[in-house]
């Protein structure tokens, strides 16, 4: 199976700072990966180089079988679909939901500017049937509520049918039930065998979906552990990316948590 991520101590530095430290990372075709660390931990800087909007200062970054800086990233970028609050920020508030999707298919924002197909309206159509968000289809993206918003926006990065989906913090700002509302959603993505390969990043293990399988776990720029979420999610890895003694749970219908151990056991 092809590799849809594949980094080689890729590194990323500002000055005297690392922001990324050598991180190699591979992701396949049917893998749905957690990204969790600390704030600060690089985790924004890793997607935004799994994105194919920056260039690593050194290392290898292949993606989709190709190699960072040395393809036209023009090319490459429709190819991943991305959710961050960065790019939530720049869509218009007066932008139809329906139209907010439609015109991914070109990588644009206002829909006015392309025509568009038949096809392109149905599929439009089908992922906000998909996200839950359908009745909304006709409302302006500033009239949603922050919940809403997370939906349309991942039906958005879906619209152009990418090969690597990219969720950065898709849970953050969402209350209780948003947040589960959410969870549900990734967890039925996560099994659909014909979901491309997805990257959540977070900073809570509650916020992972059920079917999600691998664990990439950062602090200060470094991969701390990643592998297989249930041999990589320990309390002693954990301890380790967060810097505190945690007691982590997994229960039976595949749902993750973690507190800050009180005493010794
Ligand atoms: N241009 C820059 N120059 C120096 N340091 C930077 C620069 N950009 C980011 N940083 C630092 O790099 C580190 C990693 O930032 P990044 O946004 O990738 O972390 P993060 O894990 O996404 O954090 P958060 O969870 O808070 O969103 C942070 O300490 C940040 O202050």
């Amino acid at each position: 199976m092809a590799a849809v991520i594949d980094f080689h101590d890729v590194s990323v530095r500002r000055g005297q700072a690392h922001l990324l430290d050598r991180v190699s990372w591979t992701v396949e075709e049917d893998e749905r990966w957690v990204v969790l660390g600390p704030n600060g931990a690089g985790k924004t800087t890793l997607m935004q180089v799994a994105a194919a909007q920056l260039h690593p200062t050194s290392g290898h970054a292949g993606l989709l079988e190709e190699t960072l800086g040395r393809v036209d990233v023009f090319e490459l970028r429709p190819r991943i679909g991305v959710t961050s609050a960065a790019i939530a920020e720049r869509f218009p508030r007066d932008e139809r939901v329906h139209d907010l999707v439609v015109s991914a298919s070109y990588g644009i924002l206002g829909r006015w500017r392309e025509q568009y197909d038949a096809l392109d309206h149905e599929r439009a159509t089908g992922l906000l049937r998909e996200l839950g968000v359908l009745h909304l289809a006709d409302r302006t993206f500033g009239t949603l509520s922050e919940g809403e918003r997370k939906r349309v926006q991942i039906a958005r990065a879906l619209m152009s049918d990418p090969e690597l989906l990219i969720l950065d913090e898709p849970a953050a700002g969402l209350d209780l039930g948003g947040r589960e509302d959410l969870v549900s959603t990734l967890s039925v993505l996560a099994h659909d065998p014909d979901s491309p390969a997805t990257v959540l990043v977070s900073h809570h293990l509650e916020e992972i979906p059920p079917g999600f399988t691998h664990a990439l776990l950062l602090r200060d720029g470094k991969v701390v552990e990643a592998g297989l979420l249930t041999d990589v999610l320990t309390e002693v890895n954990l301890a380790a990316t967060f810097g505190l003694p945690l007691v982590v749970t997994h229960t039976d219908d595949d749902r993750w948590s973690a507190r800050r151990r009180t005493r010794a056991r």
